[in-house]
């Protein structure tokens, strides 16, 4: 059986230990090479193949319903439900989702993106089927990291009190993106060496000596399920929750996951299987990752290991510019500490971590609590920098309000990944924090041009005495060190030609993108600046609004409660008869693809401006 040939999990039922051994080394090969040529989650996958071939081959999805946390995991799920042919489309426009997306197949019963969902989401389908008396399993399948977030403990609460039928495989490879951090990953060490598992694992190894392979392995073994059911303890942490645990198990150990996973198929109550995995197992450069560098990648050369695409000479990315500014500005001030809910790698603050090993905090994944700690070290006199990707800011939206800017407090809020982000798709773009934070008050909310702009308002944000939110992109930018200033609620302007015919009000890398273009063809506009959304600069708006030529709003963020919103705001409030042309995005998701091709699907491409430019500049 190759991974081709797959077109349901029926199809792996029938074979050999050792045909599903093979099976297992053809996946990671498969991913690796298939990964290396569109990148992905790749060090997840390598390590979860035992596992996921283990879960198919003993439940019977899409009737038992099997649902990954976060679902970046979810590749070799995919290669099992017959989707190892769309590969070659992954994380690309109108490709095949790096997610469980219920519209790809009736296998996602779920989809997710964000972490820690999958708890809520079972014990939501479980006491479904009840309700409904149907019976089969539920499979949340959740990692080391998902586990000890706030969702997952408030999920695990409720699941031990209903104590509803539901098999949690607790996927233990011993890392988040980065190294796991606090007190769970401690509780969690002390599982990974604890009695039940010498105790299984000998009991195993005694009930599995003599035995054939395939099918028949599961025949006459009452000897090795009671051995496993006399392992199913609770005192462990999950114990007390109320919920029945086995383990720790060696989630590459193929036999020994199945013959666990049969003798539970249809144990009463929730349980805990507790599997440890390998990240990046199968591929040395991922295997010896201590930093997560592994864990998404984009296009790569596996013989090397060397990424293929090359950041341009004087370029990093907008992550790296933020950090090494606040890197700068926090060896002058002892008091300013950086806050990452889990990503420090990707946030860059790696750098921050090393420099100041005692004022940069790993919450883990855990973002609302990331940001009411950063409020009460603001509260005590320090100058938080809370670093998070806009779309899992989201999550944090009641601490930054209820906390941050209802006591107005100093925290300097660093929204990564603003905007479209590209092959993550609809659950990661950052494109609704402008509008969901511009209804706080005392909120400062910001966007650079580049990385002068940058300097300049994160110089601003640690002298303000306010919450002050400064959003980057993903995505690389020239740094540069040049000194500008960048007054709160201060925008900018220029003009191409003395006498413009159109006036654009955009933001962040849009202002000068625009502007070459518009110089290098000679049209004559005026390209407004607004680095900050919030407060407007009222004194340039009032200049701009009351002059007859047309005004485009152009935004690459949500229209709904956007910059636009704010500027109709202002002008209804102010009674000025004056009409904005919009450009952003409308009321609907975003799916994947590459920046460049959803701008262009959504009409906020230079292209799509430049030709409502030109309609506007015909009928001057
Ligand atoms: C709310 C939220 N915060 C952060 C992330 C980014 N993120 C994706 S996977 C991941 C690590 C998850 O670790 P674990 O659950 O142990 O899975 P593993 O990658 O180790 O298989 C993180 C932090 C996210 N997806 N959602
Ligand atoms: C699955 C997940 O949430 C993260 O791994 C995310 O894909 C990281 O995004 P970046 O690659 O932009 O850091
Ligand atoms: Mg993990």
């Amino acid at each position: 059986m190759h991974i081709y040939d797959i077109r349901n999990p029926q199809d792996i039922k029938h074979l050999t230990m050792e045909e599903l051994e093979a099976l297992a080394q053809e996946i990671r090969e498969f991913l690796i090479e298939s990964i290396a040529k569109t990148g992905g989650h790749l060090s997840s996958n390598l390590g979860i193949v035992e596992l996921t071939i283990a879960l198919h081959y003993v439940f019977d999805a899409p009737r038992d319903r099997i649902l990954f946390d976060v679902g970046h995991q979810s590749y070799v799920h995919k290669i099992l439900t017959g989707r190892a042919g769309r590969f070659s489309t992954l994380r690309q426009y109108k490709g095949l989702s790096g997610f469980q997306k219920r519209y790809e197949s009736e296998y996602d019963c779920w989809e997710a993106g964000h972490s820690s969902t999958s708890l809520s989401a079972a014990l939501g389908m479980a006491i479904a089927r009840d309700l409904n008396g149907e019976d089969y399993q539920v499979i949340p399948v959740i990692g080391d990291g998902a586990m000890a977030s706030g969702m997952s403990m408030e999920a695990l609460n409720q699941i031990g009190g209903e104590q509803r039928n539901m098999i949690i495989l607790f996927n233990d490879n011993s890392m988040s993106i980065s190294r796991n951090v606090g007190a769970m990953d401690v509780a969690f060490t002390k599982l990974r060496t604890s009695r039940p598992y010498t105790t299984l694992k000998s009991d195993l190894e005694q009930g599995l000596s003599g035995t054939k392979v395939g099918r028949s392995v599961l025949k006459g073994m009452k000897n090795v399920k009671n051995a496993i059911k006399d392992n199913v303890v609770n005192t462990s942490i999950f114990g007390e929750f109320n919920l029945d645990y086995i383990g720790p198990i060696n989630g590459h150990d193929l036999p020994a996951l199945i013959k666990v996973l049969q003798s539970l198929k249809h144990h009463r109550g929730p349980i805990v299987v507790h599997v440890l995995t390998k990240k990046g197992k199968g591929y040395p450069y991922a295997e010896n990752d201590k930093d997560g560098k592994w864990h998404g990648v984009s296009q790569f050369d596996p013989a090397s290991g060397q990424p293929l695409a090359r950041v341009p000479a004087g370029h990093c990315s907008w992550s790296e510019v933020i950090s090494r500014i606040v890197c700068d500005l926090a060896r002058n001030d002892r008091d300013i500490i950086a806050i990452t809910p889990a990503m420090k790698s990707g946030s860059k603050l790696d750098n921050f971590a090393r420099e100041f090993p005692n004022r940069f905090f790993d919450c883990g994944i855990a973002e609302e609590h990331a940001a009411t700690f950063a409020a009460a070290l603001a509260a005590s006199g320090k100058r938080p920098f809370l670093s998070v990707y806009s779309s899992f800011l989201q999550r944090a939206y009641d601490s930054v309000n209820h906390d941050i800017a209802r006591m107005d407090l100093p925290v300097v809020i660093g929204i990564d990944r603003c905007g479209l982000v590209g092959e993550d798709g609809a659950t990661h773009h950052g494109v609704f924090d402008i509008s969901m934070l511009h209804a706080i008050p005392n909120l400062i909310l910001s966007q650079p041009k580049d990385a002068d702009e940058a300097r300049a308002l994160l110089q601003e944000a640690f002298a303000q005495e306010h919450p002050f939110c400064i959003r980057y992109p993903r995505g690389n930018v020239p740094y540069t060190k040049g000194e500008v200033q960048a007054p709160l609620g201060t925008w900018e302007r220029w003009c191409t030609d003395g006498d413009p015919k159109v006036c654009v009000i955009t933001y962040g890398g849009d202002v000068d993108r625009i502007r070459e273009k518009a110089l290098a063809n000679h049209f004559a506009i005026e390209v407004v600046n607004a680095r900050y959304f919030k407060p407007l600069d009222e004194k340039m708006l009032d200049q701009i609004l009351y002059r007859p030529i047309p005004i485009i709003l152009y935004e690459s963020d949500m229209l709904d409660g956007g910059l636009s919103s704010a500027i109709l705001q202002y002008i209804n409030d102010h009674q000025i008869d004056r009409h904005l042309i919009r450009m952003g995005i409308g009321d609907h998701f975003v799916e994947q693809g590459s920046i460049a091709q959803l701008r262009k699907a959504e009409h906020i491409d230079i292209n799509s401006l430049f030709s409502t430019i030109e309609e506007l500049l015909a009928c001057d």
